[in-house]
């Protein structure tokens, strides 16, 4: 038996993909063309774009959910960063694993509250609240400290501007044989370019059309 296989996960991983393939914000169709493209590209405006789109989910794809339970339980992983948490569907997927692998800590991020309640409740209706720490408030603070000494897996999937930023945050504590799992990673040429280039401490390739898998070589 395994959390992923099992109720209550399956209904509810069902139920929220239902649910965020539904969603709609009518803020991004009045996006102009300038805000587009600082969504992707802005360290500056993405606090006030993202506040825009907080009824969009944003989901990883359940492909990228499988393979972050598939990763977490091959590599026996228990510590865990996550930038991004939306309404928690990366985070349930991680969690699964957590609790399969005998137990662990996810440390997440999100600066909208609406989206934190609900991501919240989404893991206590799972079971899995007890392995997640969701840290409110802009990532580029919440993710500067008090972060664990050694961590198995970091997940890039907030602000595609910051990817760089965050990694640099996170790296000095990844152990080794650390993996770094960035998605929509196309869309983030700073980070591409920095892990990429880093080719005595990382090793990193693009993975399934807009992942790119990396893992920390010493
Ligand atoms: C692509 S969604 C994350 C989806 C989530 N990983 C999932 O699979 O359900 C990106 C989320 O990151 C949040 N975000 C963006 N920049 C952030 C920042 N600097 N600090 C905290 N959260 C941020 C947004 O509010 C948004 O909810």
């Amino acid at each position: 038996m395994n959390t992923l296989s099992s109720a209550p996960f399956c209904s509810l991983l069902d139920r929220l993909f239902a649910e965020a393939d539904a969603a709609t914000s009518p803020a991004i169709r009045a996006f102009t063309s300038e805000e587009r493209a600082a969504l992707t590209t802005s360290k500056t405006q993405y606090l006030d774009l993202y506040a825009q789109l907080k009824d969009l989910w944003l989901p990883v794809s359940r492909e990228t959910g499988e393979l972050l339970y598939m990763l977490v339980r091959a590599t026996g992983a228990r510590t865990i960063v996550e930038f991004g948490t939306s309404f928690g569907i990366s985070t349930l997927f991680i969690a699964a694993a957590l609790r399969d692998n005998g137990g662990g800590r996810v440390i997440s991020s999100e600066f909208e509250m609406s989206k934190i309640e609900r991501a919240q409740q989404n893991l206590e209706d799972a079971g899995l609240a007890d392995l997640v720490e969701i840290r409110a408030g802009d990532a580029m603070e919440t993710l500067r400290q008090d972060l664990p000494e050694s961590i198995d897996l970091l997940l890039l999937d907030g602000a595609k501007a910051l990817y760089a930023d965050i990694f640099e945050l996170v790296a000095p504590k990844l152990r080794t044989g650390a993996l770094v799992l960035a998605d929509d990673a196309e869309m983030c040429p700073e980070y591409l370019s920095l892990i990429r280039t880093t080719k005595d401490r990382y090793l990193s390739l693009p993975f399934a059309g807009d992942i790119e898998l990396s893992v920390k070589l010493g």
